[in-house]
């Protein structure tokens, strides 16, 4: 630790070339630590990501993590039979390709066996059980002020840690949407959220209500099916279904390449046609579309068309029971928006996720309400004041790469800038200090 009495030049000089964190003082209550370089909120991919990019720049950096353990959405929030939906180059990181061996849809224990060695690789090493509350930035010093708790000890420790750059990259999905249901209390069965899903094993034989009809109702029906329980999946609205390949090419690659010659209007309308042909009319199994095509309502409201990779043949099988919107909910029972009831064990939500930025982030310019960067892509990577996002693309992990790569280019670019006046102004007054004596 660095006190008032202990510091001599060469400690200050070497606090600008070296240290992540060093402490400059301990308050009675909170510690504070200055950062040399930016502080990364979040250690997925996103974190990850900026975190390799910039120690390949040689800047130093720290990067704080609520779990205990990097990319916890993939480690701890996700059911077992999870793959990624889009091929594996689409959802490689920044400098580190994914190994020949793994397959064009890794599973998601994979992609995390790929996570944990690109954090090797490029030795980033978290602080873990570490929850950001609050963030500020400091208008008179021209800093920003980061608050935590701290849960690896006996007791929790709050620090604040002082830095000129603040990268927020705690993602779209940091949190769970439980939406409140009339009488759900009253329900006697058990109720989760597809976040804490692993597999259908415990729900062999039972009548599962699955609300939602995103990626996770559909994947989570799905397998329920193949699990011998009796799915039924509320689709309160509208949505696309996709296969996941066209002419055995994945639909996502054919979509990006049709972009570079097509507005993206065109390309829905090849998606949609292209769907049709493979897939019917889903209106009679009560999947309605959208009136705005999957690529435009992903770009407009941030929601993913559904890739299939196997619930539609439930859904037509029967196995899979498609049932409108929730009234209300009594016990052992739920009565639909047609007046339907239907007697149920247990309940999934798959009700989606959402951003938690604003609740710590003190700051209203850069994110909306929604703790989502105003400015679209390529737009929304960087703040005022050395603040930047990673990962609020809705491009998934492509868009998070692109980010990481913008925003390492530039903290280098002005870390390195500041620390050369810092190193100068430092060694001018070491000068000062020798000729003294
Ligand atoms: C089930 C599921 C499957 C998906 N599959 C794909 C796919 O196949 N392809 C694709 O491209 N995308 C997919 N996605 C999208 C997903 O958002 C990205 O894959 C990726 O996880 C985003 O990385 P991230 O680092 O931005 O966010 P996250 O992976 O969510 O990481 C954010 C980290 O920040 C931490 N954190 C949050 N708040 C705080 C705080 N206050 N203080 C400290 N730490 C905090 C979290 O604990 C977390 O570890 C999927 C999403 C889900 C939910
Ligand atoms: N293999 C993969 O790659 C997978 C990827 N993912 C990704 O994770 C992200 C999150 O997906 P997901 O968890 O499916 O969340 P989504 O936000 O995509 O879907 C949420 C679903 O819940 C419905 N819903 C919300 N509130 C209610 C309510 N009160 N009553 C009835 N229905 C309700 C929504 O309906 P409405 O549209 O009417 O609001 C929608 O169908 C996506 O980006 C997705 O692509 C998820 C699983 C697998
Ligand atoms: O699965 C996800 O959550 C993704 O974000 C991947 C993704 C980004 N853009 C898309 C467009 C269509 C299908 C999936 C995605």
């Amino acid at each position: 630790m660095y006190t008032a009495t202990s510091l001599n030049s060469s400690d200050l000089l070497a606090m600008f070339q070296t240290p992540t964190r060093e402490d400059f003082f301990f308050s009675s209550s909170r510690r504070c630590i200055w950062v040399n370089g930016p502080v990364i909120v979040g250690a997925g991919p996103s974190g990850l990501a900026v975190g390799a990019c910039l120690k390949r720049q040689g800047v130093p950096f720290i990067v704080l993590e609520r779990a205990n353990c990097i990319a916890s959405l993939w480690q701890n929030r996700t059911y077992d039979r999870l793959k990624l939906h889009l091929p594996k180059r689409f959802c490689q990181l920044p400098n580190f390709p994914f190994p020949e061996e793994f397959p064009e849809y890794p599973s998601k224990f994979q992609f995390i066996t790929y996570l944990e060695a690109y954090a090797r690789h490029f030795d980033i090493s978290p602080n873990f059980n570490e929850t950001v509350q609050s963030a500020k930035y400091d208008e008179t010093f021209g800093l920003w002020r980061v608050q935590t708790v701290s849960n690896i000890g006996p007791v929790p420790v709050e620090i604040e840690y002082v830095c000129r750059w603040l990268v927020v990259a705690t993602g779209e999905n940091a949190e769970k949407v439980v939406p409140e249901f009339e009488g759900l209390e009253k329900f006697s069965g058990d109720v989760s959220h597809a976040c804490d899903y692993k597999s259908g094993e415990s729900y062999r034989g039972k009548r599962v209500l699955v609300v939602g009809c995103g990626n996770s109702g559909m994947e989570v029906s799905l397998d329920l099916c193949n699990h011998n329980s009796n799915p039924s999946m509320v689709v309160r609205s509208s949505v696309h279904v996709l296969p996941r390949e066209i002419l055995g090419r994945s639909t996502f690659e054919l979509a990006a390449t049709l972009m570079k010659w097509m507005s993206l209007r065109m390309v829905d309308r090849v998606l949609l046609a292209a769907a049709r042909v493979m897939q019917g009319n889903l209106q009679k199994y009560g999947l309605k579309r959208p009136s705005l095509g999957p690529l435009e309502l992903k770009n407009v409201e941030g929601k993913t068309p559904v890739l299939d990779i196997g619930a539609l043949a439930k859904v037509r099988s029967g196995e899979i029971k498609v049932v409108p919107g929730i009234k209300k909910f009594s016990s052992g029972k739920v009565e639909l928006v047609d007046g339907r009831i239907l007697e149920i064990d247990s309940v999934i939500l798959a009700t989606g996720y959402r951003s938690n930025v604003p609740s710590w982030l003190k700051e209203n310019d850069f994110f909306s309400e929604d703790g989502i960067p105003k400015n679209p892509f390529p737009n929304g990577w960087k703040g005022k004041a050395g603040l930047y996002a990673v990962g609020f693309t809705r491009k998934g992990l492509s868009g998070a790469s692109l980010d990481a790569i913008s925003v390492a280019m530039d903290v280098a670019k002005n870390w390195k800038e500041e620390t050369k006046q810092k190193k100068t102004t430092m060694a001018a007054k070491h000068r000062r200090c020798i000729s003294h004596f």
